[in-house]
């Protein structure tokens, strides 16, 4: 029986199936999706199975043996297998990549040595020199554990002792997937007897008698005890309860807890609503597709309140009355705690939840749940995507315009299209939700590729907030010169005379606070990127966002010998200052960086203004998207416009969409809401749009720009990256690739290059690139292929590394 497996080493050379030979033992239990350990070179590695079959191709007596089978389950069901298959075709990347995105991280392979000293020597004869490493016994269980403490001179002597074979070294594959465990201690014995052994212990054995005489006085309330509650309540040691257990007394065990992150949270159960007719509408095809299992994809736009996450709800209500399952992705879920909330109030103890603020551990737990069929909702960001369900009824991808649904890393899929592959394999429905859909969708959905479901009004009727655009410029010419326009001054004042909330957003994006020389005009850059430093107040350093370079704030311009260096750009701290200036005893609650970076510190932080504990919201993206509170009555927009300037034909779209989030949160419900939005550009159709609430007419604009421009969705476009520590390499190899594509590609396809990217330099390395925009190009897959092939060994060799962005998002 041979196992055809894709190793864990990420190279062209080795991106393709390997043969290994199944020992008889495992012949049993071995299934495509397991992970394997498998010698590989001189190395043990984790490879998955892929297939199973009776003989190879190749010459039997070279085939090695699998060293040993990881998991007596696969994590990777079938379909997932099969899905992986097309991610890696559609996105360019390796097999193993994609194999181990698709599982939680804490079952991704870690790979150490173990050290032993060579059986044949006897104690007299192993050097004096290495003596000292191996104190008890004759191995060292983790190299990686012992070098990190270790001095290069201890090291150095090692590594000699290594090559003269004194010591010996055998690789070792470890996951660190196991369950958390605790320690779980019993009593084994009466009261008598532990009265008897009080009797019987040295009376300096003080500790010994403390816990016994614990033991006796709780006698009738507990007899098992976690190990740690024991040792903080009877105040002993761990030896001491070790003593008592070699007395037979106690008995300590391991066993297996799942970690809830939602531990100690209650959810009252929440009942459908009974829907507006809006919603009835869009939820009824939903049905019918839930019904007759025809695989199909909605695209639900409703505006912001128009009852969306309900009609979701309701959605999977259904499914899960068929015994299916469902998958909801929303962006950066910790953001929005109130959305999980919902859904566990609904579902209960069958909703898990995966999102990046949970750790390692509580991930690989809520994971496990699922794959073990325990929980049937499971709500995430992006990666949930591959939750691990095998009956899969529904996927639900709420703010589809999102960008963060792109993985900016290899595999560089999105999660859309794999939501869509997976539902057609299920022959599930697909529901994309949006108040402002992304271009893309919208068009689909025109065509008639998606089904186009409208929700155009807000649940109960209520009005869409009133939007005022404020032209800054015009605020300066009367002599206003700070940061906060009359109209938002007065709006706020209103608002706590009524006591009624304001959030106030500041868009940050493409904005960036700096250090700047009043006098030359000097801005202190990265020595490593291509790209000016970011001031951080609370350590008072110069930071690089792209390398983590840090620098000490220079006190005098290193160009000019001026003092007059200083802080520039807004951030939430600076607004938060001016308007303690305007309101004195204004109560700000600010969401940034800096305030959430604990766990939890985010809903804290929300509960807080939800029960009337400040006047005003201020932060940063993180507060645009799903705030639900009934008291917002004025969102003001400082800056609407910072990110319309940046080199991305997506920023009008970008703005169009934030601008609408944010001012959905103001009176959705009985109290109506105005927006104040401040802006530089206010003639900009991406602004004057959010004024009207009006998606079509930005649709129908914008789609006239991208037509000119030759975008998306209009042509496909594919960005190929290049860096190199070497300059000239990059600009040989980047011209290369371009003309090599220009002459392979048809004449209707477009590509342009060489050029520099948008940040020339990044941690020391240059970076080109070149852009092929295409209609339909069927040799595109075979001779991007043939490009990764044609560098593979220039990339193995020397610093020259080259990343293929299908459908890109980032253009920088
Ligand atoms: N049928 C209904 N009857 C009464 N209230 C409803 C109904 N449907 C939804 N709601 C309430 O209306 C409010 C807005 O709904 P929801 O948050 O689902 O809107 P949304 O479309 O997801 O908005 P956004 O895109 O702005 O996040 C919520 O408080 C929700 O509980
Ligand atoms: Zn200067
Ligand atoms: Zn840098």
């Amino acid at each position: 029986m041979i196992a055809k497996v894709i190793v864990d080493v990420a190279v062209n050379q080795t991106d393709r199936m390997f043969d290994y030979l199944v020992p008889p033992e495992f012949e049993q239990t071995i299934v495509p999706g397991i992970r394997v350990n498998v010698p590989f070179g001189p190395r043990k590695v984790q490879g998955f199975v892929i297939a199973i079959a009776e003989d190879s191709e190749y010459d039997s007596s070279k085939i090695k043996p699998l060293a040993e089978l990881v998991d007596l389950k696969p994590p990777l069901t079938e379909e997932l297998l099969a899905l992986s298959t097309w991610v890696k075709d559609n996105t360019l990347s390796f097999h193993v990549t994609v194999l181990k995105t698709m599982l939680p991280a804490a079952m991704r392979a870690k790979y150490d040595k173990r050290l032993s000293i060579h059986e044949s020597l006897d104690e007299g004869e192993v050097p004096e020199s290495i003596q000292p490493f191996f104190p008890e016994t004759n191995e060292i269980e983790s190299w990686e554990k012992w070098s990190k403490d270790a001095s290069e001179l201890d090291k150095k002597v090692m590594m000699t002792a290594i090559k003269e074979e004194v010591v010996l070294v055998t690789p070792l594959v470890k996951t660190s997937d196991s369950v958390k465990k605790q320690q779980i201690v019993n009593l084994m014995v009466s009261k008598k007897d532990l009265e008897k052994a009080i009797e019987s212990t040295p009376s300096r054995a003080i500790k010994q008698v403390k816990l016994l005489e614990f033991f006796i006085s709780h006698f009738e309330d507990e007899s098992e005890y976690t190990l740690t509650a024991l040792l903080e309540k009877a105040d002993v040691s761990r030896d001491t309860v070790q003593s008592l257990r070699k007395k037979n007394l106690v008995s300590i065990e391991e066993k297996a807890i799942a970690r809830d992150p939602y531990e100690g949270r209650t959810f009252v159960k929440s009942e459908p609503l009974p829907l507006m007719e809006e919603q009835q509408t869009a939820l009824d095809p939903i049905l019918d597709s839930i019904h007759q299992e025809n695989h199909q994809t909605f695209l639900l736009r409703g505006v912001t309140g128009s009852g969306k996450t309900e009609v979701y709800l309701q959605a999977i209500d259904q499914v899960l009355k068929k015994g299916k399952e469902a998958i909801v992705l929303v962006p950066e879920i910790s953001l929005t705690p109130q959305m999980v909330t919902r859904f566990k109030e609904r579902f209960g103890s069958r909703v898990a939840v995966l999102h990046s603020a949970l750790s390692k551990g509580e991930k690989y737990d809520e994971w496990q749940k699922i794959r073990e069929g325990k929980v049937d909702v499971a709500v995430g960001a992006r990666s949930a995507i591959f939750a691990p369900f095998e009956k899969l009824g529904i996927i639900i991808i709420d703010e589809e315009h999102e960008t963060s649904y792109k993985q900016e890393e290899s595999p560089r899929y999105h999660a859309r299209q794999v939501a869509i592959k997976r539902g057609e394999y299920y022959k599930a429905p697909i529901i994309l939700g949006s108040a402002t859909p992304s271009l893309e969708s919208y068009a689909r959905a025109k065509k008639g590729v998606y089904t186009l479901l409208t929700m155009e009004n807000r649940v109960n009727h209520v009005k869409m907030p009133e939007v005022s655009i404020i032209d800054m410029r015009e605020e300066l010419r009367s002599g206003n010169r700070s940061m906060f326009s009359e109209s938002l001054v007065k709006g706020i004042s209103d608002r706590l005379e009524k006591r009624e909330q304001t959030v106030l957003f500041l868009n940050r994006r493409g904005y960036s606070s700096f250090i700047m020389c009043r006098d030359c005009g000097y801005v202190p850059q990265c020595d490593h990127c291509d790209i000016s430093l970011t001031y951080h107040r609370t350590n008072q350093s110069l930071q690089c966002h792209y390398c983590g370079h840090s620098e000490t704030i220079p006190s005098i311009c290193p160009e000019c010998q001026s003092d007059s260096i200083r802080f520039f750009g807004t951030g939430t701290q600076k607004v938060e200052e001016e308007l303690l200036k305007v309101f004195p005893e204004i109560r700000i609650i600010r969401m940034d960086v800096d305030t959430t970076r604990r766990k939890g510190s985010h809903e804290k932080l929300l509960r807080q203004f939800g029960e009337g504990k400040g006047d005003v919201l201020l932060g940063t993206q993180m507060i645009a998207k799903g705030l639900d509170f009934p008291n917002i009555t004025l969102v003001g927009v400082l800056a609407a416009d910072s990110m319309l300037h940046l080199p991305d034909f997506r920023s009008g779209e970008r703005t169009f969409q934030l601008l609408t989030q944010v001012s959905g949160r103001a009176g959705r419900h009985l109290k109506p809401g105005e927006v104040v939005v401040q802006t530089y550009t206010p003639d900009h159709y991406s602004i004057e749009d959010v004024k009207s609430h009006n998606y079509l007419s930005f649709f129908e604009k914008e789609m006239g720009i991208r037509k000119q421009g030759g975008y998306p969705p209009y042509y496909f476009l594919v960005i190929i990256h290049v860096s190199s520590e070497q300059l000239d390499q990059v600009v040989s190899v980047t011209e290369k690739i371009t003309h090599f594509l220009q002459r392979e590609l048809s004449d209707q396809t477009f590509v342009y290059g060489p050029v520099a990217s948008t940040i020339p330099r990044i941690k020391d390395r240059y970076r080109y690139q070149c852009m092929i925009k295409y209609k339909v190009e069927p040799k595109l897959t075979n001779t991007l292929q043939e490009v990764i092939k044609t560098y593979q060994s220039e990339t193995t060799r020397s610093s020259l590394a080259i990343h293929m962005d299908m459908n890109p998002y980032m253009m920088l």
